[in-house]
C-alpha cells in the first residue's frame, strides 16, 4: 500500500469534537489506548468516539497505526492500557467472535471469502449469528430451524438487491471480478446486521469505476441502512468525499481529529505525510489544498 498525500482546504481542528447533532451516547468510545509489540509502540494515547450514523475515517501514512486500531476494536489485539467501549459494553480483551456477536462487522484489506462457494452461500455465512437455532433444534425442531433459514435467506436476498449483485448470485465467488468480490465481502458484513461496520481499505486495488460504485454503496449504507462506519483508507479523495469526521494518525498517535475540511491541511497532518517542512513550504502546500 502506498501513502497518499492529503488534498483540499482546511481551518482549525478541535482535539476531540462531538459532531453537531450528536446528543446520543457514542457507539464506540476509545480512551487512552496504548498498544506495544516488544518495544514498538503501535498505538499511543488513542482517544476517539464514533456516533450513530457517522462515517468516521482513520487516515495516516504507512505504519501510523490504522490497522492496529481495527485490530484493537475487533479483539485481535488486546491493548496494554486504555478503555474500549462498544454499544455500552467494555470490550477490551474480549474474544473476536464475542465482539462480532455484539454487532461489530469488518471487511478486510485482502478479500476473505470462500472462493468455491457461490455468492448466496458466502452471504449466508454472514448470517451465522442470526441462525436462531442450534444443532439440536435443526434436527429435532425442524419447524423453528426452517423458519429461521427462510428468514435468513430473505435477508440475504435483500442484501443481494441492495448491492446490485443479482446476476452473480449462483456463481462461485472465486471466478468473479475483483470489484464484485469486494462488494460481496461488504455484503457478508452487512448480513450480520451490524451495529458498527469497520471498512479496511474498501477500494484498495479498484479501478475508477469500481471505486465509484463502492463509494455509492458506502453512502447508501449510511443513508439508507443508517449503520455507523469506521473507514481506513489511503484514497484521500474518497475519504474527503465520504467521511463526516476524520482522525489522522502518525507514529501511533492521533495528530488531528475533525471534519475532512479541518483535518486535510492541518500542519501536523501535512508533516505526517511529507516529513519536516518549513513554514513557507507548509503555507504553499496549504495553498494548493485550498
Ligand atoms: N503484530 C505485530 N507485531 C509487531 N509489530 C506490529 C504488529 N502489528 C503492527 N505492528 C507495528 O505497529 C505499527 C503500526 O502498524 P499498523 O499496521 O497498525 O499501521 P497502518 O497504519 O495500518 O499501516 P499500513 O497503512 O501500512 O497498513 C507499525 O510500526 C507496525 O510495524
Amino acid at each position: 500500500m502506498s501513502a497518499a498525500s492529503p488534498h483540499a482546504p482546511s481551518s482549525t481542528v478541535s482535539p476531540r469534537p462531538v459532531p453537531e447533532g450528536h446528543v446520543s451516547e457514542p457507539v464506540v468510545s476509545v480512551r487512552g489506548v496504548e498498544l506495544a509489540f516488544s518495544g514498538v509502540k503501535a498505538l499511543q494515547g488513542v482517544d476517539f468516539d464514533v456516533f450513530d450514523n457517522e462515517l468516521f475515517a482513520v487516515i495516516g501514512p504507512n505504519g501510523a497505526g490504522k490497522t492496529s486500531i481495527f485490530n484493537v476494536l475487533s479483539g485481535v489485539y488486546r491493548p496494554q492500557q486504555g478503555t474500549v467501549e462498544f454499544a455500552g459494553t467494555d470490550i477490551r480483551g474480549m474474544r473476536p467472535h464475542k465482539i462480532a456477536n455484539l454487532g461489530m462487522a469488518r471487511t478486510f484489506q485482502n478479500i476473505e471469502l470462500f472462493e468455491n462457494l457461490d455468492v448466496v452461500d458466502n452471504l449466508m455465512l454472514g448470517r451465522h449469528a442470526h441462525l436462531g437455532y442450534g444443532w439440536a433444534a435443526s434436527v429435532a425442531w425442524f419447524g423453528k430451524a426452517k423458519r429461521a433459514e427462510v428468514a435468513n435467506r430473505r435477508r440475504v436476498e435483500e442484501i443481494i438487491d441492495f448491492l446490485e449483485i443479482e446476476g452473480y448470485r449462483q456463481l462461485p465467488v472465486g471466478m468473479l471480478p475483483y470489484g464484485i468480490q469486494k462488494r460481496i465481502e461488504l455484503g457478508r458484513a452487512l448480513a450480520m446486521e451490524p451495529k458498527l461496520l469497520l471498512l479496511d481499505e474498501p477500494v484498495a486495488g479498484m479501478n475508477g469505476e469500481e471505486t465509484e460504485d463502492m463509494a455509492r454503496f458506502i453512502l447508501d449504507i449510511r443513508n439508507e441502512l443508517r449503520i455507523p462506519m469506521i473507514l481506513v483508507e489511503h484514497d484521500m479523495g474518497l475519504v474527503m468525499d465520504l467521511a463526516d469526521r476524520v482522525m489522522a494518525m502518525d507514529f501511533g498517535k492521533p495528530v488531528a481529529t475533525g471534519t475532512p475540511h479541518e483535518v486535510q491541511s492541518h500542519p501536523d497532518v501535512i508533516r505526517a505525510y511529507l516529513g519536516p517542512v518549513d513554514d513557507a513550504t507548509l503555507a504553499e502546500v496549504q495553498g494548493e489544498l485550498a
